[in-house]
């Protein structure tokens, strides 16, 4: 053959490979990028609190949702007013209060995705403590946000209250999901256990409840606190515990009751928890309003109560153990607080919620030496109400006033309560991992969607890794075969 016909050759055989990869490599896009597209999926969760409902928005690639670490927050909504518990004389306004959310999240689903959307409601203490005191009033307000959630074109499946069991288990695998705890892709491409020690424990400071989870180091002693799940068939003993009552708000309540109590029922009482310059007047049907206190045999319930701040931060902090019982416990040493069962706390704690709320204003997030907790927290109870609200025009009242109590009631819980005394470096401060909020309403939602399986060989690679992977092998067997058709070009030549 002549050297311009095997020029020529080469030359076409080169033109072919080189059409065929990037035809290849267009096909790979548009197909990667539609597969995206079309294959979206969401869901959504409304955590219905005891101080306020919020509606989260969840997507993920549709045919991926058995890897870990896919489904991801897409948007958050704040339902305006307080919980849904708080409704109690009119159930209907609390289901139309979810509409401006529901609309939201209507709005960015694609229409052909709505009715395939799972849309789920969870209620936490507020609710729990009202059905304990009225079941039917409880009722018909969960009726009332049924209606309404119906009413959009979603999969409704389901509004119910969640046992505190379950709001801490859930929280507990919202964190470590979002984490890669359970489930990691190696960088050789197969999914590994992380090691046993990178399970996080959860820690949620709610209004009316607060919970504790975490996987001790020895098995669960008490059955009632422990919580056994599979997940990508690895088994988990859970610890966890909920304290009903011990949220931040009917704590803070508690404690004003104490006061009460202990002044002789005096209209004035000094509060020193609260800055100086501050004063909030409650009418004794406010004040004892709460299923977590106990009412005066009899009371004047419209009579007022004047609480004045006298920002006495060491008597703030010592006061917080006669609403916190450190001291009777029947599973001695291993006690929580209130006579709760708790193991040893094991590994690190992501604290979220109220924890975070109250730490992030004091600035000391995501984490602090103890020393400097202290500290800061002794700095900020002293500050006066005027020279405080002045430094914060931002920051509504409604918390301004209570992050000195919130930070020694944390402060009580977390070490004497929960025994961090010795591990306090093993407490981040989160609201948020990988652009997602932390809390249980994610763990909720892939637990009762079957998002994680518990069998280990179903956690598999999804199909477009697989052929992204078969693409860039035959682009790289497209190169190395031009090479190789040069290399005996070059050679032919020189003969
Ligand atoms: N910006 C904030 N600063 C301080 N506390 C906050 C802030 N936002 C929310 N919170 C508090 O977080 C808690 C949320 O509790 P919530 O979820 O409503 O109740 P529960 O979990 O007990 O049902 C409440 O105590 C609320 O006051
Ligand atoms: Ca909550």
């Amino acid at each position: 053959m002549g050297i311009q016909v095997k020029a020529l050759v080469l030359g076409a055989a080169m033109a072919a490979v080189a059409c065929t990869t990037i035809i290849a490599l267009i096909l790979s896009l548009a197909n990667h990028q539609t597969l995206d597209q079309s294959s979206t999926k969401y869901g959504i969760v409304f955590d219905a609190g005891s101080t306020h409902t919020a509606l989260f928005l969840y997507h993920w690639v549709g045919n991926k949702e058995n890897n870990t670490g896919i489904v991801s927050q897409k948007q958050s909504c704040d339902v305006d007013g307080d919980g849904i518990s708080s409704y109690v004389h009119n159930p209907l306004a609390a289901g139309e209060s979810l509409k401006k959310c529901l609309d939201e999240a209507k709005a960015e689903i694609p229409e052909r995705e709505w009715k395939t959307t799972p849309v789920y409601l969870g209620a936490t203490a507020g609710m729990r403590l009202l059905s304990l005191q009225d079941q039917s009033l409880a009722d018909s307000i969960l009726e009332e946000v049924t209606k309404t959630i119906q009413s959009y074109p979603f999969d409704f499946r389901g509004a119910r209250i969640l046992s505190g069991m379950e709001e801490g288990a859930f929280g507990w695998i919202t964190i470590n999901y979002l984490m890669e705890s359970f489930i990691k892709h190696s960088f050789e491409g197969h999914w590994i256990h992380p090691k046993a020690g990178k399970i996080l424990g959860a820690l949620d400071l709610g209004g009316s409840s607060t919970q504790i989870s975490f996987t001790p180091k020895d098995p669960v002693k008490n059955k009632d606190s422990a919580f056994n799940i599979q997940l990508y068939g690895h088994k988990y003993e859970l610890y966890t515990h909920s304290y009903l009552c011990f949220g931040k708000d009917q704590a803070l309540r508690k404690l004003q009751v104490y006061l009460h109590k202990t002044s002789g029922s005096s209209p004035v009482i000094s509060h020193p928890c609260y800055h100086v310059g501050f004063d909030l007047n409650l009418t004794l049907n406010d004040l004892y309003n709460s299923p977590c206190v106990v009412k005066p045999n009899s009371f004047n319930s419209t009579a007022t109560v004047q609480f004045l701040g006298t920002g006495n931060s060491s008597l703030c902090l010592s006061l917080m153990e006669n609403i916190v019982n450190l001291t009777d416990c029947a599973f001695s040493p291993d006690c929580g607080f209130n006579g709760a069962y708790q193991p040893p706390v094991n590994g690190e704690f992501f604290a979220f919620s109220a924890f975070f709320y109250t730490f992030d204003f004091l600035g000391l997030v995501p984490k602090a030496p103890l020393t400097q907790v202290l500290s800061t927290i002794e700095t900020h109870c002293n500050k006066n109400w005027t020279s405080l609200k002045a430094g914060n025009p931002k920051t509504t009242p409604k918390y301004l006033k209570d992050y000195c109590a919130s930070a020694h009631y944390i402060m009580t819980i977390l070490l004497k309560g929960y025994k961090f005394n010795n591990t306090w470096d093993q407490i981040s401060f989160k609201k948020q991992v990988a652009d997602t909020d932390v809390g249980w309403t994610l763990g909720y939602m892939l637990n009762l969607t079957n998002m994680i399986p518990s069998e280990r060989s179903r956690a598999v690679t999804g199909v477009p890794h697989s052929q992204w992977a078969a693409q860039i092998v035959f682009i790289v067997f497209s190169l190395i075969l031009i090479l190789f058709i040069a290399i005996l070009f070059v050679c032919d030549l020189n003969h």
